[in-house]
């Protein structure tokens, strides 16, 4: 029997002006699969993206969450229905500590709000949950410290934390290395490696970087001007000749 998708987009397309950003982009994607989608700067990958989590909403097409159509749903609920994003550090509260930040998703997570002080009951419940996805994230040496406090890289790994927090079934991450450095790269990367081993979840990833690319992808799909150039196996979509031509001086050696 086929797989059903847990998420897909149908002739999805977002105008500006007359600027199609997003034209007519079709594409399914499966549990225990992760998707990279590459393309050159402005090819429509972000924008993509932003239909998805529905920070934007199409001029036409739709959206599908498994059998549900959520075109019409707002970011929130969007998310409530299983779709996490990992947004760049816009998520952390940083004054509250690294373990607060994570219990806040856990109890959003619950359907408790955003409470900073819940009863003292719940509340153990809910910290031992957050040292839970802190100890996945290799956080739990600091988490009485103030977000704040930590290094780039390690509010990265928070923010996966807490995206981790949510339980999704969806997982968003924009360039999840980007202003990272060399040492810190690597662990974001092994942590996203590690959700990707949960066969029931669904992870798309927007990334520039090859080596990043090659590292994680089961899939590529090329956005080019919008549209969907190329959908496939790694190797495939990367010996494609026209794929290679429109990288060609924006790191054509890279894709080598
Ligand atoms: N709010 C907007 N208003 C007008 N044009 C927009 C808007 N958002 C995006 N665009 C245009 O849509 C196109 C796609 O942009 P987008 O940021 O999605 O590309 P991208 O592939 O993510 O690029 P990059 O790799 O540089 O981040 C670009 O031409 C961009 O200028």
């Amino acid at each position: 029997m086929p797989k059903t998708p847990s998420i897909r987009t149908q002739d999805l397309t977002i105008r500006f002006g007359g600027h199609a950003a997003v034209n007519g982009v079709s594409c399914a994607f499966f549990p225990g699969e992760l998707t990279v989608v590459v393309g050159p700067n402005g090819a429509g990958k972000t924008t993509w993206f932003n239909l998805v989590s529905g920070q934007l909403r199409p001029s036409a097409g739709r959206i599908f969450l498994g059998e549900r159509d959520i075109t019409a749903l707002s970011p929130s609920a969007r998310a409530k229905a299983g779709i996490g994003r990992a947004f760049q550090l816009t998520n952390l509260f940083p004054k509250l500590s690294v373990l607060e930040n994570v219990r806040l998703a856990v109890q959003a997570r619950a359907g408790q709000g955003h409470r900073l002080f819940a009863r003292a009951t719940a509340l153990t419940g809910l910290t031992d949950k957050a040292m839970h996805y802190l100890d996945e994230a290799n956080l739990a040496a600091v988490a009485q410290l103030p977000a704040a406090a930590l290094p780039h890289g390690d509010q990265r790994k928070l923010e996966v934390a807490m995206l981790l927090a949510m339980e999704p079934d969806i997982f968003m991450f924009d360039e999840p290395t980007a202003g990272m450095s060399v040492d810190e790269a690597p662990v974001i990367l092994e942590l996203i490696a590690r959700i990707k081993q949960d066969p029931s979840r669904t992870i798309l990833l927007v990334e520039h970087k090859m080596d990043v690319v090659r590292a994680l992808a089961d899939r590529i799909v090329v956005l080019h001007n919008g549209e969907l150039l190329a959908d496939g196996a790694p190797g495939e979509v990367m010996a494609m000749e026209l794929v290679r031509d429109i990288y060609l001086g924006v790191g054509a050696e890279e894709v080598a």
